[in-house]
């Protein structure tokens, strides 16, 4: 075949400059502007070899068609001579064999770097046959990555952890650095939890570029492989380096996820031809799970879609195969369809433009166009105020303004673009560092912030699935209203809407919450940030009884002098403790301390969520 390929390159070259070409046909994917998909190809340059034997070219950029690909495809006739055979193919992002990698970062890949130092989970995918340019396009990203991870530019304190995994067939290794280069069988689990565990797997913490870049040389070059027909170095695994950013200051919040994938060359059937049985055993399984791997894009996307477009109930899910192959259930994180890390993909679709290579770089193109997904429309939503779901991004940006407290947070800095659903698939180490954009707002402000959102959020689902409505509009009339007001009561703020005026220090109560600075003399394992705690009684109304939280007796009458006015001056009061959710909080009635009034900073508001049974700090 190479040798009819070169025979006739002469004749193949006039025929493509001839070709009449047809306009690129619409794919479902061109509806979706913004999608959190990005489905690119690259052509990597002729090689020396492939120039010095003649190949022509088969694959050419359309010009004015942005995304367009022609691949002309030489085919023998019948009778006559070789005839043309022109596809066209069209992906989100294509870039040529003069694109560099540095493009292609700045271009589709460096916003997924601070999305994942953010919280979120961002995967880069690069799939393509053996030879042609997957690992030097990864290893180029990785570079890049690893560079803007280190170089300071993104804000806050982070720790970075890094595994490197193989998957050949359907086992699983884990590169050990320690072991002097050496691989271990690992197993990819799921808890109890639901979550993926990679039981056996060595993380690494680093500090700098060049730890990251050591590790991953290291793995690549222990990476297995076995010649093929067509790269020497042919790798028969997929490489997964997952890189873990934990925040320190947020222990309770997700760990953002950065999964930089090198898929095994897909082989066409040609380039088995010679092979043993093992590998062809090996080829199909490599082939079985880069399908599964596309089901399971097109269903997550599918599944996304349909979040936005406030689908009904009725409305068929879609199916997620991620169980079927080792591959996807290490990712399981990115494609578990009731999972709700918010996830932003990139699949590179890597090309070889030798006319030698076209029948498979056809296939390439084929499974890319079939990861662009028709995402419909959204339906035209109703607003409601009380559901952030239904916000415009203006609607959801006055809406900061309002009730983002003092000093107001910058709308256009924490929702540049986004809708009401849209932000709230922020990841919440994200929301808080846009909020702390704006000089002046506080960590606790932007945790209270999002809360408030989520509170209005969770009420107005719940609303929906009851059909709660009919009757919230009847509690907004008569003398129910007074009824329910005091019967509904979720919040710890003085219902006394006068008191508003008075200092918190001299209307003390018990159910009011305060922050305070516990001194010295308490030596108790108590969290940092905000420490509110719960008012529960005057200290000389406890009883005799009475044990604090340090296992010492109450004393009623260790409180020091009475103020003036005959008000007491020290309270026993309950600790209010960081839940497990981000920005969540539990009363521990239990555990009782003695506060005094001067120890006592300002009054805080909890509100208690009925959905998550946890109180969070209003703003
Ligand atoms: N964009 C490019 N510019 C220059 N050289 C490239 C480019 N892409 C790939 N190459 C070269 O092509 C050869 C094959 O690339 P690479 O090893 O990345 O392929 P691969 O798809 O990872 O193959 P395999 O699946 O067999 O590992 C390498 O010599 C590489 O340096």
């Amino acid at each position: 075949m190479e040798e009819f390929f070169i025979s006739n390159a002469e004749r193949y070259r006039s025929l493509v400059k001839k070709a009449t070409l047809e306009p690129p046909r619409q794919t479902p994917g061109d509806a979706a502007a913004s999608r959190d998909i990005i489905v690119s190809a690259r052509i990597r340059p002729l090689s020396a070899e492939e120039s010095a034997a003649g190949f022509p070219e088969a694959l050419f950029p359309r010009r004015g068609a942005a995304g367009a690909l022609d691949a002309h495809e030489l085919r023998r006739a019948v009778r006559g001579p070789p005839v043309l055979r022109t596809s066209t193919y069209r992906v989100d992002r294509l870039y040529d064999s003069e694109s560099t990698t540095e493009t292609i970062y700045e271009d589709v890949f460096q916003h997924l770097v601070p999305w994942a130092w953010g919280g979120g989970i961002s995967t880069l995918f690069a799939y393509g046959q053996t030879g042609s340019g997957k690992t030097f396009t990864v290893s180029g990203l990785e570079k890049l990555v690893a560079q803007s991870l280190m170089d300071g530019s993104l804000e806050g304190e982070r720790r970075i952890y890094i595994t490197i995994i193989e998957l050949v067939g359907n086992s699983s290794f884990g590169m050990h650095k320690d072991l002097l280069n050496s691989r271990k069988p690992i197993s990819v689990l799921e808890d109890s939890f639901g979550v993926t565990q990679l039981a056996g797997a060595v993380e690494h913490q680093v500090h700098s570029t060049s730890e990251i870049l050591n590790l991953i040389d290291t793995a690549t070059e222990f990476r297995r492989t076995e010649a093929t027909e067509k790269n020497d170095t042919s790798s028969r695994s997929h490489a997964i380096c997952r890189i873990r950013i934990a925040i320190p200051s947020m222990p309770s919040a997700d760990d953002g996820i950065l999964y930089l994938i090198d898929l095994a060359g897909s082989e066409a059937a040609r380039d088995r031809v010679a092979h043993s049985a093992d590998r062809i055993r090996e080829s199909r399984d490599i082939n079985t799970s880069l399908s599964v791997l596309k089901d399971c894009i097109r269903g997550k996307t599918e599944a996304d879609a349909l979040i936005g477009a406030s689908s009904s109930s009725s409305t068929k899910k879609p199916h997620v195969p991620f169980r079927q192959s080792a591959l996807t259930k290490v990712l399981k994180h990115v494609f578990d369809p009731v999972g709700t890390r918010a996830c932003k993909t990139v699949v590179m679709a890597c090309v070889n433009p030798c006319l030698a290579d076209i029948a498979a770089s056809r296939n390439t193109m084929r499974f890319a166009e079939m990861l662009r997904v028709f995402v419909p429309a959204a339906r035209e939503v109703v607003y409601e105020p009380d559901a952030p779901m239904t916000w415009t991004n203006e609607q959801l940006r006055a809406w900061i303004e309002r009730h983002s407290g003092s000093p107001p947070v910058s709308s256009a800095a924490l929702a540049p673009h986004e809708t009401g659903t849209q932000i709230l698939r922020l990841p919440p180490p994200e929301f808080e560092l846009r909020c702390l954009k704006t000089p002046g707002v506080t960590c606790e402000q932007a945790i209270a912030l999002r809360s408030k959102l989520w509170h209005m959020h969770v009420d107005s689902q719940h609303a929906r699935a009851t059909g709660a409505k009919a009757s919230r509009q009847a509690e907004s009339t008569g003398e129910l209203l007074g009824f329910l007001s005091i019967m509904d009561r979720s919040s710890s703020a003085d219902p006394k809407p006068e008191a508003k005026g008075v200092p918190f220090k001299e209307r003390v109560r018990p159910g009011m919450v305060v922050s305070w600075t516990p001194p010295p003399c308490y030596p108790l394992d108590l969290p940092g940030g905000v420490k509110p705690a719960m008012v529960l009684c005057p200290a000389a109304a406890a009883g005799d009884h009475t044990l604090d939280a340090r296992g010492q007796q109450v004393d009623p009458h260790d409180g020091g002098p009475e103020t003036e006015d005959g008000k007491p001056s020290r309270f026993l009061c309950a600790l209010v403790n960081p839940g497990v959710l981000h920005g969540a909080y539990e009363v521990q009635i239990w555990r009782q301390l003695v506060i005094g009034v001067d120890m006592m900073d300002a009054e805080v508001t909890l509100e208690y969520d009925p959905a998550t049974r946890y109180y969070y700090i209003a703003v």
